[in-house]
């Protein structure tokens, strides 16, 4: 596809989403704290209030050895449900299909992005350093001026500081599932100053929750778009200025006006629409274009294209690069003008000729700066840059609505009534395949689970094969399969077979809903009172309880529900219930407590892998262990990708240890469970640096994204933090694509086997990256320890946390 093309779609794209952004549904998954990963000690006690664990924040310990990432701002764990995504359309107008779960702070990435959403060195600015080409400080070209006003200057900064770099994210590149929602303040805005009293309505003055059966309501063209549309197309529209030029993204073609060149001034008081995308019939910009002018019908004569002159052809401006490549056609776009009212010049666009754009729109400068990416990159792998922009919007525009969600969450909590069941009064169903035993006395059969005994595990015959994929979605595992999971649990021998994805046939789409899967029982009734937080995610905060019949440690998550992250919780929880293995984190049961899901799942009393890694300075995995994590995961793997399934989210922080050495495969939270009618995924889901090349650029994807992740989660352990860790998050992304995964640091430290491991993983070809099971018979993994072989590793951790955490305190 043209460039010039796919930036126009992309710019469309992200101004549809910035649209939908603001009048999307609340939030999600609770936004994460600023320590993730935090042990605490503090204590409190269950209630049925939804939020009766109270724990204290440890304190954070400025001494620690190792920096974890901070959250990305703009790499926002996001959650898909995965499971069925929609195909990703290259021109889709529409939101992400997969609600956002917020960053969870764990690493350090390098903050390249003042609070200015500035920063040197990436020669993008628009100050105009005159290093790079991509910036201009001579404003010898002419300027347009446009209203309104960016994301950064409207106190919701597209790339926020960075906060977490092992932020799991997730977009789904097809439509939004989410519903657009009633609006949002529109913080600081400079539109709230100077719009209608109309639109000052609309953007400052929150609309009350909607009630139960009431979808809510997309907000009209009125809404204040929180992207570029708000700069570009937005509540208020581009003013040109007399005999200004166009710096326009897309001027050769005319699809990206982020100004338009006019030969004749346009008065402030003569209306002007500026259409987003080329489309005569696309709707986006109807949608634009009616809000700009109240009228749709208020067309004038089209300005000129932008001027084609020399200059313009010589102008080394980044978007040049992809608008050059077909710069003399489409140059006749009709634009429709329409009477602008109450304008006011905020953005001024300047074009030099030499030197390209300045005035760009913070969210492209500021994309531009944070990734890093020279002009070089953008020559030789335009399509790279292309896709991670592209992917960079989608998270920006999620950043944003989870803000807002968050908002609306408040709100609805204030109003005293529940989220879950103002946005979500019908239970959002997923297909999922529910293999495992519903439990006892609680959950009644969905019509689409008729209780039949099955046989969905090791089934070896061919025969069987469709009458055990309807069994399979059916749920309800038979005595013999009982025995058998319950062999593995307590680790039994396995045998390859278990793994073999021809014995176990892809299930139909089965719709369960969250109160299918949620127990009934009241929780503070079966676990005792005294709590202590363990940790703490993207997802809810976690808990280490006892349980009264067993007298045994559980752990319980406590997620907070509303629409967005329901879907997300379905899965995981559907996905938990439903895996039985010795690697595979134990799922106990889950429970509504007010607005709050509680998983109760096994207690890992290691706590996560990362946990180790962030003691590097004195705690060093060597060969044997990193093979026995190596091996124990990929067990785990293979078994999910036995059923189809695929974790999406592998690395150290999603990896649980046993005291006694044991490693479990943990957080479902962006698992897809693939179908017969969807076999392979596109929906972009990960945590950045963990990401497959496949994965980053939105194509078709499989299990083999898992197997990648492993291979840098073997890097992880040998060097304590996966590669391009020094790099911000977009520039990693490049890196990954463009130039595969370096070498080990030290080659001489690691043996040949090890590095041929990991190299294995991190074949870009998907084709040569080998499936689980194969690689579990990899050379490496048979210098591994055993499971007591990991435990000193683990327990020096905890000491050195501990002293850590002491010295810190006094
Ligand atoms: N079963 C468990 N046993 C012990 N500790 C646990 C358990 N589950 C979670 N934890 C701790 O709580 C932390 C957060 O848990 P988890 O990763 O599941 O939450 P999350 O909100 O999904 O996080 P993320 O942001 O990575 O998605 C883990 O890193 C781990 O330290």
């Amino acid at each position: 596809m043209e460039q010039s093309k796919r930036v126009s779609m992309m710019r469309e794209k992200f101004e549809a989403q910035s649209n939908e952004a603001e009048s999307s549904p609340p939030p999600n998954r609770k936004p994460p704290p600023p320590n993730k990963r935090v042990q605490t000690n503090g204590t409190s006690s269950l209630n049925s209030s939804g939020s009766s664990f109270v724990s204290p924040s440890p304190s954070p310990s400025p001494q620690q050895p190792v920096k974890r990432p901070l959250p990305s701002p703009g790499v926002n764990k996001q959650a898909p449900p995965a499971l069925p995504t929609q195909p990703r359309p290259q021109q889709s107008p529409q939101q992400p299909e997969i609600p956002v779960r917020p960053t969870t702070p764990t690493r350090t990435p390098p903050n390249l992005i003042n609070s200015n959403g500035t920063s040197g060195g990436s020669g993008f600015s628009s100050s105009g350093s005159g290093n790079s080409g991509y910036s201009s400080s001579n404003n010898s070209g002419s300027s347009i001026h446009m209203n309104g006003n960016s994301l950064n200057n409207s106190g919701s900064n597209p790339v926020p500081p960075m906060r977490k770099v092992s932020t799991p994210i997730n977009i789904a590149n097809g439509g939004p599932t989410t519903p657009p929602s009633s609006q949002q303040p529109q913080p600081h805005s400079p539109y709230n100053n100077n719009s209608t009293q109309q639109q000052q309505q609309q953007t400052n003055i929150p609309s009350p929750p909607p009630l139960p059966n009431n979808k809510p309501k997309k907000l009209a063209p009125t809404a204040v778009p929180a992207g570029l549309g708000s700069i570009i197309g937005g509540p208020k529209t581009p003013v040109i200025s007399p005999g200004s030029t166009s710096p326009s993204l897309g001027s050769s073609n005319g699809n990206i006006p982020v100004s338009t060149t006019a030969s004749a001034p346009i008065t402030p008081t003569a209306p002007i629409t500026v259409p987003l995308a080329t489309s005569p019939n696309n709707s986006h910009k109807d949608s634009i274009s009616n809000y700009n002018n109240n009228s749709s019908n208020a067309t004038t004569s089209p300005p000129s294209p932008p001027v084609g002159n020399k200059q313009d052809e010589e102008k080394k401006g980044f978007l040049s690069i992809f608008s050059n490549k077909k710069k003399n056609k489409d140059k006749k776009k009709e634009f429709s003008v329409g009477s602008p009212f109450n304008v006011k010049h905020n953005i001024h666009v300047n074009y030099h000729s030499v030197t390209g754009f300045e005035g760009l729109p913070k969210e492209w400068e500021v994309i531009l700066q944070s990734s890093g990416i020279t002009r070089d990159d953008v020559v030789e792998h335009s399509d790279v840059v292309i896709d991670v922009l592209d992917f960079h919007m989608q998270q920006q525009q999620q950043q944003a609505q989870q803000e807002q969600q968050a908002l609306m969450q408040k709100q609805m909590q204030q109003s005293g009534i529940p989220a879950h069941m103002l946005n979500n009064p019908k239970p959002p169903t997923i297909p999922i395949r529910d293999a495992n035993k519903q439990p006892h006395n609680q959950l009644q059969p969905t019509p689409q689970q008729p209780q039949q005994p099955q046989n969905n595990y090791n089934n070896n015959n061919n025969n069987n094969n469709q009458q055990s994929a309807q069994q399979q979605s059916a749920g309800i595992l038979s005595q013999q399969q009982e025995q058998q999971l319950e062999e593995m649990l307590c680790g039994g021998a396995y045998d390859d077979e278990q793994y073999d994805l021809n014995n176990q046939p892809l299930p139909d789409e089965t719709n369960v809903s969250l109160y299918d899967l949620v127990s009934q029982e009241d929780p503070t009734k079966l676990f005792g009172e005294g709590s202590t937080k363990i940790g703490e995610g993207a997802a809810g905060e976690v808990f280490v309880v006892t349980q009264l019949k067993t007298n045994n440690r559980v752990a319980i998550k406590k997620m907070p529900l509303n629409q967005q992250n329901m879907k997300l919780i379905v899965t995981e929880i559907g996905i938990m219930k439903s895996c039985r293995h010795q690697n595979i984190i134990g799922y106990i049961d889950s429970y509504l407590v007010g607005d709050s899901l509680w998983v109760a799942m096994e207690f890992m009393g290691g706590g996560c892998l990362t946990e180790i890694l962030e003691q590097f300075n004195s705690v060093k995995l060597v060969e044997a262990q990193i093979a026995y994590v190596c091996a124990e995961t990929l067990k785990g793997l293979a078994y999910i990708h036995s059923q189809h399934r695929i974790h999406r989210d592998i690395k150290s922080d999603n990896i649980l240890l046993g005291t006694d050495g044991s490693v479990k495969l943990a957080d479902f939270g962006y698992a897809a469970q693939l179908t017969k009618s969807k076999q392979k995924r596109v929906t972009i889901v990960g945590t950045p640096y963990w990401m497959a090349p496949e994965l980053i650029r939105g194509q078709n994807y499989d299990r083999k994204v898992d197997i990648w992740s492993l291979g840098i989660m073997a890097m992880e352990m040998a060097e304590s933090e996966p590669p391009y860790m020094s790099f911000p998050p977009l520039r990693a992304l490049f890196l990954i694509t463009t130039k595969g995964i370096p070498d080990l640091k030290d080659q001489n430290k690691w043996s040949d086997d090890f590095k041929d491991f990991v190299k294995k993983c991190l074949d870009k070809d998907v084709e040569n990256r080998p499936e689980a099971k194969v690689l579990l018979n990899h050379p490496f993994l048979k210098t591994a320890c055993n499971s007591n072989g990991l435990v000193p590793a683990i327990m020096e951790a905890k000491k050195a946390k501990e002293a850590h955490s002491k010295f810190s305190i006094h």
